[in-house]
């Protein structure tokens, strides 16, 4: 370490949700801020993750809205979408909120600092400027918000032959012709159907004998259908075991014995925390076995007046639970003790339809010991849904038979991620399914379906 160092109330390590939100909020009450981002200004989720790929998703949409508009009376002519057009739409949305995310940083009174940071002593980084040169900076308090990036598996050729990743796909210099996906997780799936909404031969290659483990098995293999009705094919319980370039394409061989040529590989098998290059022993912070950082149930690491955020302090990896890590150390940095403890964490997987969850699963239910009734429903019972001709999916219900509480839901159609938000409210009032049964619904939209959803639980 060179120079002296410059003393913060609150040093932030990576712009991240929960980083950004804690730094612009501190330095508008006044505290003396630094916050130290190397490169991505408002984070991976709107450079790099949920804004540019659900600004495709809306592409793929509107393609697929296009081309069966003639089912609702509307005439078009063949629509087409070209890898410029797609990257302007996604660049402009990208560009337009890093725009006011850099605008409000600024107006906040931070001091947002551009660069690289690593740990050189306790408390204190040593940041490489991306200006060029070095600052040190240390903090009364300090959050590590430093997020993560694609894991890549060790395959024998995949380095050689080169890959996509989440980042590099969102480059988007071309729509191949043939695409292999080697995960069917989150990040596996909207690309595996927004590309083949553009046009892509995909093939998506999952290791688990399942796409999507963390939901019931009865929801994973609606969506699996859905994927392949919409052109993906779907290869389960098999891994890749080599990959080689060659000319014509890169091959790929299957644990299965099958071998596939493809033009591109996206490897979405999950992320890794940015944690290695921070030198986090140099301060003290503990990390596990795979790299991120261990906090408590209050997001507070083994060094004193360190903290960690968002994906990398191991908390599920969405943009609404680090922004829910802020809130949880705005509090706690003022000598709170906010929790993270039995957090109720919905998400939607944007699909087309989407699929959006809140709460247990059955199996998971069954597991935890609840006796449990079930309500399906076929979102063709839905009089929305007629209206649209949106008629795929399934939503599910999880009541617990001894309360009448609703322990989760699985919604499977169009717009489940608005309808979820409902039952996230009722399960937070405490309230019984059938409250929501009875409650009087605008007719016709989606959530209506609510009302018939809980209609039908049986028992
Ligand atoms: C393709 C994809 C799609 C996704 N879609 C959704 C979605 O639709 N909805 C959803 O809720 N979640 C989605 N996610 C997950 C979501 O993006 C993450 O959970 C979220 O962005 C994590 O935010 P974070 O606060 O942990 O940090 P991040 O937003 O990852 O920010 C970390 C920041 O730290 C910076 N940094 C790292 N190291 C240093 C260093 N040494 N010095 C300075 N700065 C550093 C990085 O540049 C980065 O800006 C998606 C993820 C992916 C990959
Ligand atoms: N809409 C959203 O909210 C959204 C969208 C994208 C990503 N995300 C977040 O980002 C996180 C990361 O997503 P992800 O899809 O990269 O990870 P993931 O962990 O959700 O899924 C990775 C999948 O890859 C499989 N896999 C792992 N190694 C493999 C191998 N060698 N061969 C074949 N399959 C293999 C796993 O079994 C798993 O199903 C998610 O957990 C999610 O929280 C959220």
């Amino acid at each position: 370490m060179t120079g002296n160092v410059e003393g913060f109330d609150l040093l932030v390590v990576g712009g991240g949700k929960a980083g950004k939100t804690l730094a612009m909020d501190a330095a508008r009450n006044g505290k003396s801020v630094a916050m130290v981002e190397r490169d991505m200004i408002g984070g991976s989720c709107i450079n790099v993750a949920c804004i540019p790929t659900k600004a495709l998703v809306s592409s793929a949409r509107t393609l697929r809205s296009l081309r069966r508009a003639g089912d609702l009376g509307v005439h078009v002519d063949s629509p087409q979408v070209t890898p410029e057009s797609l990257l302007k739409h996604k660049t402009g949305v990208v560009e337009g909120m890093v725009a006011i995310n850099h605008k409000q940083f600024l107006d906040s009174g931070m001091d947002l600092v551009l660069g690289r940071a690593r740990f050189v002593a306790p408390g204190t980084v040593e940041v490489e400027l991306n200006s060029g040169g070095t600052r040190n900076l240390s903090g009364a308090q300090t959050v590590i918000n430093t997020g993560t990036r694609p894991s890549i598996p060790p395959i024998p050729g995949l380095a050689e032959a080169g890959y996509l990743t989440s980042n590099s796909l969102l480059d988007l210099k071309r729509i191949p012709q043939r695409m292999v996906i080697i995960g069917g997780g989150a990040v596996g799936l909207e690309f595996a159907q927004m590309f083949a909404t553009f046009g892509t031969e995909v093939t998506l290659v999952e290791a688990g004998s399942r796409l999507l483990p963390r939901e019931d098995e009865d929801i994973a293999q609606s969506v699996a259908e859905l994927l392949t009705r919409d052109g993906t094919r779907i290869v389960t319980g098999t891994s890749v075991t080599a990959v080689r370039r060659e000319q014509g394409g890169v091959h790929l061989t299957l644990s299965n014995g099958i071998s596939i040529t493809a033009d591109d590989v996206l490897v979405a098998t999950g992320r890794a925390p940015v944690t290695s290059e921070l030198n986090l022993p140099a301060t003290g912070v503990d990390v596990d076995d795979r790299g991120y950082v261990v906090t408590d149930e209050h997001l507070a690491t083994s060094a004193p007046g360190i903290w960690a955020a968002g994906d990398v302090a191991g908390s599920p990896q969405f943009t609404h639970v680090s922004l829910d890590d802020y809130r949880i150390l705005k509090e706690n940095l003022a000598g709170g003790a906010r929790s993270t403890k039995d957090r109720l964490i919905p998400y939607t997987i944007f699909l087309t339809p989407e699929l959006a969850r809140v709460g247990l699963t059955e199996e998971q239910a069954r597991a935890a010991g609840h006796a449990v009734r079930i309500a399906k429903l076929p979102v063709a019972a839905i009089p929305r849904a007629r209206t649209m001709r949106e008629t795929d999916g399934v939503w599910k219900a999880v009541i617990d038979g001894a309360t009448d509480r609703i322990l989760g839901v699985s919604l499977l159609g169009p717009e489940a991620g608005e309808s979820l938000t409902t039952v996230q409210t009722a399960m937070l009032a405490d309230m019984p399914f059938t409250r929501v049964r009875d409650m009087i619904i605008t007719h016709p939209t989606m959530t209506e379906g609510l009302n018939l959803l809980f209609a039908a639980v049986k028992g």
